[in-house]
């Protein structure tokens, strides 16, 4: 397994080892010990899995401390834009977004620490999104951000008209208005 840094601290793409043969493949999708010998020392407690079709765009969402989640998310079917924005209030990268494919093919990981919202473009037909969860659900911690927030411009790869998004998505408040209580932590570099 290799895990690959990216721009924003703390934000990291994982690459499992495939194993092939002529039946077919086997990888482990998560181990505790691996993953945190490569830094990845969050305990998850809750996975979770959603289908969507070509077009929606689920998020940005986000849960406030003390009930902020951080994410492991990888694609069962299909072909998502996952994207991940750093609402770390103190971090260096506030307000930056970082994308990438994620597919039943590549089987390619993004793993998200507290302190980020969460979304996804759906670029196939049909994906099926599994990622595990460090937090609980907890509805009344829940925020969302705007999908097609001018200050964030996120490329969600998919034109806008496409994008089916939930009633409750639609009425998400911009990135400058919403409510936000994360403090950067030193050691999420
Ligand atoms: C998130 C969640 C939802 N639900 C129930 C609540 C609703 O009745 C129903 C659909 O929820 P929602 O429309 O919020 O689902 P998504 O739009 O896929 O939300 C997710 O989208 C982005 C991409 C995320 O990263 C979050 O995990 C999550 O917010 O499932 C639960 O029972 N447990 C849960 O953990």
């Amino acid at each position: 397994m290799e895990i690959e840094k990216t721009d924003l601290p703390g934000l990291l793409i994982v690459h499992p080892r495939i194993f092939r043969d002529e039946r077919g493949y086997f990888y482990e999708s998560y181990n505790e010990q691996k993953y945190k010998e490569a830094g990845i020392e969050t305990v998850f407690v809750q996975d979770n899995e959603s289908r969507s079709v070509r077009g929606v765009v689920r998020g940005l969402h986000y849960q406030l401390k003390p009930h902020a989640q951080a994410k492991l998310v990888r694609v069962l079917e299909g072909t998502v834009f996952d994207v991940a924005v750093d609402i770390r209030k103190d971090s260096p990268t506030f307000g930056k977004w970082f994308g990438a494919e994620l597919s039943a093919e590549n089987k390619k990981q993004l793993y998200i620490p507290e302190g980020f919202a969460h979304g996804f473009s759906v670029l196939s037909e049909t994906a099926v999104l599994a990622y595990k969860c460090n937090e609980l659900y907890h509805p009344e911690s829940e925020r969302g951000i705007a999908l097609d927030d001018p200050e964030l411009q996120i490329d969600w790869k998919i034109s806008h008209e496409e994008f089916i998004i939930s009633d409750k998505d639609k009425k998400s408040p911009r990135f400058h208005d919403a409510e936000m209580n994360f403090i950067f932590a030193e050691n999420q570099i």
